[in-house]
C-alpha cells in the first residue's frame, strides 16, 4: 500500500509532463513537417498511455488491497476486542462505561478500522502529489504555488472546526444512540416478539425511536448545512484563485515565456493540485472521527483485567468439601450488601437445598462459589484452599453449575448438551450418556434428527422446544462434566411440571453420590429430598437442617411449606 500510494501521488505530475512535452512535439511537428519531431510526438503518446495504464493499475491494486485488507482487519480487531471481552470479569460487564465502549467498538469493527487505513493513506498520497506538483509548478512562479497553498487554507481550517464540532456531536449522541440500538433490538428481536405483540408495544417503541432520531436528526442538519454552506463560499475563494492563475498562466503564455505545452501542464497542475487539497481535507475530517473511534476501541482495551492469581489444582485438604468463612458480598456499584457473614459447611456427599423469598441471595451465593463474583469480605475454601488460589481450569472441572437462565443456544440438540464440557463438546456418545443422566434421552429420540435437530429460529428447519425440554437438555448438560464434584441447579427444573421436578432431583441425588449436590428450588416437594436445608432472607442463613429439624422448629421453613402444602390440599 505504502509503494503503491506514493506512485499514485507521483503519477499524476508525470502524466501532466508528458502531456506537455506531447503539445510541444505536435506543435514543433506542424512547424517541421519533415523533422524528427513527429515520432517524437508519438513516442511520448505511447509513454503518457503506459503511465495512464500505471495509473489505473495502481488504483485498482490499491482497490485490491483495502478489500482484503479490510476483511483482516475487521476479524483481527474483532478478535481482539473478544478475547479481552473474555478475559473481563462479570462485573466488567455489568459496568454500564465497559460495556458501551463493548458494544460500540464492536459496532463498528467491520467497517472503521479499514476507514483509518484509508483516510491515512489518502492523506499521505495528497501530500506526495502536492509535493510534485508544487515542485513543477515552482519552475514557472513561486506565487502559483503559494496562492494554490494559501486558497486551501480557509477551507482547511473550516474542515477542522466542523470535524471537531462532528468529533463533540459523535460523543454527544453516543448515550442517545445507544437508547436507539436498545429500542431497535426490543422492536425487531426473536426474543421479544411475543410481547411486543401482545402488548402492543410497536407505536410505543417507534414513538421512542423517532423522538431520539429527530433529536439527533436536528443536530446532524445544523452541522451538516453550516459544512455544506462554508465549504461552498470557502471553494469560490479556490474558484477565484484558479482564475487569476489561469489569466497568469494564459499571459505568460501569449508572451511567449512558456510554450503551449506548459501552459497546458500548469494548468492541469493547478486545478489537480486543488483537487488533491480536496482530497486531503477530507482525510483529515474522515480521520476526526477515525479519532473517536480509536479513543473507544483502545479505552476499551486498556481496560485492566484482574489476573487470577491461582494456579493450584489441589487442596491440602482433600475431601474437606466446601467451607464459607464469615463471607460477605456487595455487588459492585451496590450500596447493599446482598450476602453477610455467610459461614456454611458441604461435606463431600452431601446434598444441600437453599429455599427462600425471592431476592433473599440464593443465586448469589452460587455466583460466589463459582467464583463468578469475589467475597466482599471472608472467604471461600475448596478443599482447605481459597477459591482465589485455585487454577481457573481446575475450578471449571470441579464444579458443574446450570443457572435458571441457562443459554438457549440456536444449535444442535447435542451440542446444546456438550457445551457442558467444552473438552468434549463434540462427543456423541457423551452427549447421550448425559442426556439419560439428565433425563432428556426420551424426548431427544423422538425427534425427527435426535441429537442432530437443530434447535431455535436463527438456523433453517430449527425446531422450537417447550420450557420444560429445555429445562431437560440443561440437566444434561451439568452431567457432561463428568470429573465436575460438585453440582449446581439453580431453578433449572422450575418449568417441569412437580413430578417430573421430584423424579428428576431423586435421579440426581443418585447420580450425584459421593458428590456434593446443591439445589435451590421454591418447590418444597422437592427441597425435603436434601440431606440438609438452608433457608436465606435478606442476605443471612436463618435456619439450617434437614426437613425433619425444620419442620420440628416451626419456624419459617415449617411456616412456608405448610402454606405451599396447603395449596395442594
Ligand atoms: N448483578 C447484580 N447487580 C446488583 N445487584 C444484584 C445483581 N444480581 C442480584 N442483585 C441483587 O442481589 C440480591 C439477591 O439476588 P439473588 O439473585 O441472589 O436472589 P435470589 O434469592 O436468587 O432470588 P430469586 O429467588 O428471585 O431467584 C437482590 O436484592 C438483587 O436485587
Amino acid at each position: 500500500m505504502c509503494i503503491l500510494t506514493l506512485a499514485a501521488g507521483v503519477l499524476p505530475a508525470a502524466i501532466a509532463y508528458v502531456g506537455a512535452k506531447i503539445v510541444d512535439a505536435v506543435l514543433a511537428a506542424i512547424s517541421q513537417p519533415d523533422s524528427t519531431a513527429h515520432g517524437t510526438a508519438f513516442g511520448w503518446v505511447v509513454v503518457e498511455g503506459l503511465l495512464v495504464a500505471c495509473m489505473a493499475a495502481t488504483q485498482r491494486a490499491v482497490t485490491l488491497l483495502q478489500h482484503l485488507l479490510r476483511g483482516q482487519l475487521s476479524q483481527h480487531v474483532f478478535e481482539m476486542i473478544a478475547k479481552k471481552a473474555l478475559a473481563m470479569e462479570l462485573a466488567q460487564f455489568e459496568d454500564a462505561d465497559i460495556y458501551d465502549k463493548l458494544v460500540r467498538a464492536r459496532q463498528e469493527a467491520p467497517t472503521r478500522p479499514i476507514s483509518i487505513i484509508r483516510h491515512i493513506f489518502a492523506l499521505i498520497q495528497s501530500v506526495v502529489s502536492l509535493c510534485t506538483f508544487g515542485a513543477i509548478l515552482v519552475s514557472f512562479s513561486p506565487w502559483t504555488v503559494a496562492t494554490l497553498l494559501l486558497c486551501g487554507l480557509p477551507a482547511f481550517l473550516a474542515e477542522s472546526k466542523f470535524s471537531g464540532d462532528a468529533f463533540l456531536l459523535h460523543r454527544w449522541r453516543s448515550p442517545e444512540g445507544r437508547k436507539q440500538l436498545y429500542l431497535e433490538n426490543v422492536a425487531l428481536d426473536d426474543d421479544h416478539v411475543k410481547e411486543v405483540k401482545l402488548f402492543g408495544l410497536g407505536p410505543l417503541l417507534l414513538k421512542r425511536h423517532r423522538d431520539i432520531y429527530s433529536n439527533l436528526y436536528a443536530a446532524d442538519k445544523k452541522l451538516l448545512v453550516g459544512r455544506n454552506t462554508w465549504g461552498f463560499f470557502l471553494g469560490l475563494i479556490g474558484t477565484a484563485a484558479l482564475y487569476s492563475v489561469y489569466a497568469s498562466i494564459v499571459m505568460a503564455a501569449i508572451a511567449a515565456q512558456i510554450t503551449l505545452g506548459q501552459m497546458t501542464m500548469y494548468l492541469m497542475l493547478f486545478r489537480q493540485g486543488q483537487s488533491a487539497i480536496s482530497a486531503g481535507l477530507a482525510a483529515v475530517g474522515g480521520m476526526y472521527e477515525d479519532n473517536l473511534y480509536l479513543s473507544i476501541l483502545f479505552d476499551y482495551l486498556r481496560t485492566p483485567v484482574k489476573q487470577r492469581s491461582g494456579a493450584d489444582s489441589v487442596g491440602p485438604m482433600q475431601d474437606d468439601g466446601i467451607r464459607f468463612e464469615k463471607v460477605s458480598f456487595r455487588y459492585p456499584g451496590s450500596e447493599e450488601f446482598a450476602l453477610v457473614d455467610i459461614d456454611l459447611r458441604i461435606k463431600p456427599g452431601e446434598s444441600l437445598a437453599i429455599v427462600g423469598t425471592n431476592g433473599s441471595g440464593k443465586s448469589t451465593l452460587i455466583k460466589l462459589l463459582t467464583r463468578l463474583y469475589e467475597p466482599t469480605s471472608g472467604r471461600i475454601l475448596l478443599d482447605g484452599l481459597d477459591l482465589q488460589e485455585w487454577s481457573e481450569s481446575a475450578l471449571r472441572d470441579r464444579v458443574g453449575v446450570i443457572f435458571q437462565d441457562f443459554v438457549h443456544y440456536n444449535w444442535l440438540v447435542g451440542e446444546n448438551i456438550g457445551v457442558g464440557d467444552a473438552d468434549y463438546f463434540e462427543d456423541e456418545s457423551r452427549w447421550r450418556e448425559a442426556a439419560v443422566k439428565g433425563m432428556a434421552a426420551p424426548f431427544i429420540t423422538s425427534l425427527p434428527s435426535g441429537y442432530r435437530t437443530q434447535l431455535g429460529k436463527w438456523f433453517r428447519s430449527g425446531r422450537q422446544l417447550s420450557g420444560g425440554q429445555w429445562q431437560a437438555i440443561a440437566l444434561a448438560r451439568a452431567f457432561m462434566r463428568t470429573r465436575a464434584d460438585i453440582l449446581v441447579l439453580d431453578e433449572p427444573t422450575s418449568a417441569m411440571d412437580a413430578s417430573v421436578e421430584a423424579d428428576v432431583f431423586e435421579s440426581f441425588r443418585e447420580r450425584s453420590l459421593g458428590k456434593i449436590a446443591i439445589l435451590i428450588s421454591h418447590r418444597f416437594s422437592t427441597v425435603r429430598m436434601a440431606d440438609r436445608i438452608i433457608v436465606v432472607e435478606g442476605g443471612r442463613i436463618v435456619e439450617r437442617g434437614n426437613h425433619d429439624e425444620l419442620m420440628r422448629a416451626g419456624e419459617r421453613y415449617a411456616r412456608l411449606f405448610s402454606i405451599q402444602a396447603s395449596g395442594y390440599r
